[in-house]
C-alpha cells in the first residue's frame, strides 16, 4: 500500500498560524521552554519524517509531537463511549467509580449481546478457560476487538486459567444434571471413558484421587450442593453413598474432607498451572489478552514464574497477572501473593468451599484492605447476583452483598454465571450499575465510617516513587478539600494513576496515557477514567490539549476546577478550565 504522509509543520517561536490556534492559558505563566513543533499526520507510520523546506528530513520521533488542533478533535483523544455519555449526562463528579468484569459465555458471546454488555458498562470481558474451545474464545476476542474499534468502547480482555482444582467430568447416562437422593450410590472414577461414563458413574480429573481417598471420607461437591461418603475403594473406582441430597452438575468442583477437616494434601500435589493451562496461557499471550487470572494460587512463586515467562516470550507484551484467592494456602501467603501480582480476585465460589462460609465476608474485607494498602486492584467475584441467572430481579440479600462490596471500595465487581449463561445478563449488569452509583454517592456525601479511617502505609520504596506517592496523596487530599471537578494524571506506565486511585478521592480521576495497553489495565482500577492521548513532556501543552479536546466533547466545561499531576514535572497544579 502506498503511504502518502502529509504534514503541516510550524516551528516556534510560534508563527502566526500556530499561535492563533493555541487556546488561551490564563492559569499558567510558564515560559515556553522548548521549540514547539506541530506535526499532523494522516497516516500513522512507525517513524515518520518531516520534510523541511530546505529538503532535509527530520525524524519526528526526536521532536515533541503535538498534533494540530484540527477538525477531527474527536479522534485525537480516545475515551470509551459509556464514560463519555455518563460524563455528559451527569457531570464529572457522578461518573461510576466501581469497575465491572463480565464473564462471557453462551448467553453473551454474540456480537449484539456483547454490545449490550458494553453499553451497560462492562469494563473487562472475562473468558473462563474451564469452558469452551480456543476457537470459541478467539471468536469472542475478535468480537470484543471489533466492538472497541467500530463502536468506540475500550473493553479489556481477561483470560482465566482452569487451574488444578479437582472437578468432575460429564455425568454418566448422558444426563446434563442429576438430582441425587439420600442413600443413592454413585461411583467416582479416575478411568478415562471414551464416550460418556455408565449410569451413576462420574469421572474425576485428578489421577491420584482413588489412591488418596479413604473409606469414611466426605466428598463435598460445589461447596455443598451435594455430599457423599466414601464406602468402598475398588481400584480406579470409588463407591460413594449420598449423605446430603442435592443437584449434581457436570464439572462440579470437588473437595475432600476427613474428620471434619479439609484434606489439603491432594491439591498440594497438583501444579497451580497445569500443562493445559500453559497451552491456554500461550493462547492468551498470542491473542494479546490484557489480563491473565491464575486460579488456585498457593504462593507468590507461581505468579513470579508466570510473569517471567510472559516477559521472556513476548518482549512488548503487557499482560497483567491477576492472582485468584480461592483456597486456604492462598490465605496463608496472602501478602506476598498480592505483592507479586498485578491484581487480585477474591474468588468467593471456591473460597467458600475451602474455608467455612461464615469466614468469607471477613476474609473479603481483609483482602480488599490489603490490596489497597499494597496498591493493587481487587475484584470481588462469584454469586453477586446468583439468583438473576434465573430471575429478572435480584434478592434483597444480593443487593446488600453488592452494596457492601461497593462500600468497601473494591476496584471491581464480577459477574459469573449471571452473564455467562443466565437469562438476564443485561439486567444483572444494570443492577450492579445502579447499586454502585447509589452507594458511591452515599459514601461521598455521608462519608460513612469516616471514624474508622484505615491507615495506608507507604508503598514506594525508591525515592522517585516516594515523591510520586506523596504528590498523589496530597493531590487527592486537595481535590477533596477544594471540591475539585476532576483530577488529571499524565501517566506513562499507569503507576501514578494507580496511586491516585488508591486514595479513593471524591472526584473522578482522568488518566491520560499514550499506551493502549496501559489504558486497558486502568480499566480495572477504581475511579479511573482512562483516556488515550498522545502527549509530550510539555505539561502546559498537554493540559491545553486535554482541555480543548474534552471541552469539545462536552466532558468538562469552562470554570471546572482541575487538579493535575504528572510524573515528570513532579508538581501539583490547580487550574480553572479556561
Ligand atoms: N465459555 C463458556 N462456555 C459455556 N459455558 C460457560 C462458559 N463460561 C462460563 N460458562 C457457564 O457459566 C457458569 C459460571 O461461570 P464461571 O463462574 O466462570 O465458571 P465455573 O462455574 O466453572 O466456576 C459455568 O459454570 C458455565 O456453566
Ligand atoms: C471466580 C471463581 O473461579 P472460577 O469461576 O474460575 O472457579 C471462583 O471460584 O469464585
Ligand atoms: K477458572
Ligand atoms: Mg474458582
Amino acid at each position: 500500500m502506498a503511504q502518502s504522509l502529509q504534514f503541516s509543520i510550524s516551528i516556534s517561536p510560534p508563527t502566526e498560524t500556530f499561535s492563533k490556534r493555541i487556546i488561551p492559558r490564563p492559569y499558567l505563566r510558564l515560559p515556553v521552554r522548548r521549540p514547539i513543533v506541530a506535526v499532523h499526520s494522516e497516516i500513522a507510520s512507525p517513524s515518520p519524517r518531516v520534510l523541511l523546506s530546505n529538503n532535509a528530513t527530520l525524524p519526528t520521533a526526536k521532536l515533541p509531537v503535538l498534533p494540530l488542533f484540527t477538525a477531527d478533535l474527536a479522534e485525537a483523544i480516545e475515551v470509551d463511549r459509556v464514560t463519555e455519555a455518563e460524563l455528559k449526562e451527569n457531570g464529572s463528579r457522578s461518573t461510576r467509580r466501581t469497575k465491572f468484569v463480565c464473564t462471557i459465555g453462551p448467553a453473551t458471546c454474540g456480537f449484539d449481546e456483547l454490545e449490550a454488555l458494553a453499553v451497560g458498562g462492562m469494563n473487562v470481558a472475562r473468558l473462563n478457560m474451564c469452558h469452551g474451545t480456543h476457537e470459541w474464545h478467539r471468536t469472542v476476542i475478535e468480537r470484543v476487538r471489533r466492538l472497541n474499534k467500530e463502536k468506540g468502547f475500550a473493553i479489556a480482555i481477561m483470560m482465566d486459567t482452569e487451574g488444578s482444582e479437582i472437578h468432575l467430568g460429564d455425568l454418566g447416562g448422558a444426563t446434563t444434571s442429576a438430582n441425587v437422593e439420600d442413600g443413592d450410590i454413585w461411583t467416582f472414577s479416575v478411568r478415562s471413558f471414551n464416550s460418556s461414563p455408565p449410569e451413576h458413574t462420574i469421572s474425576v480429573n485428578y489421577d491420584g484421587f482413588a489412591e488418596e481417598v479413604k473409606v469414611g471420607d466426605e466428598l463435598v461437591l460445589d461447596g455443598g450442593m451435594v455430599r457423599f461418603e466414601v464406602i468402598e475403594k475398588i481400584g480406579p473406582d470409588v463407591k460413594c453413598c449420598c449423605t446430603d441430597p442435592g443437584l449434581l452438575l457436570p464439572c462440579a468442583n470437588l473437595t475432600l474432607w476427613r474428620n471434619g477437616r479439609l484434606v489439603q494434601e491432594q491439591t498440594a500435589m497438583l501444579p497451580t498451572i497445569s500443562s493445559e493451562d500453559w497451552l491456554d496461557i500461550d493462547f492468551g499471550i498470542a491473542e494479546g489478552v490484557d489480563f491473565i487470572a491464575v486460579s488456585f494460587v498457593k504462593s507468590a512463586e507461581v505468579i513470579n514464574h508466570l510473569k517471567s515467562y510472559i516477559a521472556a516470550v513476548s518482549h512488548d507484551s503487557c499482560v497483567a497477572v491477576i492472582a485468584k484467592i480461592e483456597n486456604a494456602d492462598s490465605l496463608k501467603n496472602l501478602e506476598e501473593i498480592i505483592q507479586a501480582s498485578d491484581g487480585v480476585m477474591v474468588a468467593r465460589g471456591d473460597l467458600g468451599a475451602q474455608i467455612p462460609l461464615e469466614q468469607v465476608p471477613s476474609v473479603q474485607e481483609k483482602i480488599v484492605q490489603l490490596c489497597r494498602q499494597l496498591n493493587k486492584p481487587v475484584i470481588i467475584a462469584s454469586q453477586l447476583l446468583e439468583s438473576m441467572i434465573e430471575y429478572p430481579m435480584p434478592t434483597r440479600a444480593e443487593v446488600a452483598d453488592v452494596s457492601e462490596a461497593v462500600r468497601q471500595q473494591t476496584d471491581a465487581l464480577m459477574l459469573s454465571g449471571e452473564s455467562a449463561m443466565g437469562q438476564y445478563p443485561e439486567k444483572a449488569l444494570s443492577v450492579l450499575r445502579s447499586v454502585s452509583f447509589r452507594i458511591e454517592k452515599w459514601w461521598r456525601e455521608e462519608k460513612p465510617h469516616h471514624h474508622e479511617k484505615v491507615k495506608f502505609p507507604d508503598v514506594a520504596s525508591l525515592l522517585p516513587n516516594s515523591v510520586s506517592e506523596e504528590l498523589c496523596n496530597a493531590a487527592a487530599k486537595m481535590a477533596n478539600k477544594l471540591e475539585a471537578d476532576a483530577l488529571f494524571v499524565y501517566t506513562n506506565t499507569g503507576y501514578m494513576a494507580s496511586l491516585l486511585s488508591r486514595c479513593r478521592p471524591d472526584c473522578p480521576i482522568f488518566a491520560f496515557t499514550s499506551s493502549t495497553s496501559v489504558r486497558k489495565h486502568l480499566n480495572l482500577q477504581w475511579g479511573l477514567t482512562p483516556f488515550c492521548l498522545d502527549f509530550s513532556d510539555d505539561t502546559e501543552s498537554n493540559l491545553n490539549r486535554a482541555f480543548t479536546l474534552l471541552k469539545a466533547r462536552g466532558m468538562i466545561k469552562s470554570g471546572d476546577t482541575i487538579i493535575s499531576v504528572s510524573d515528570w514535572l513532579q508538581s501539583i497544579q490547580v487550574i480553572n478550565v479556561p
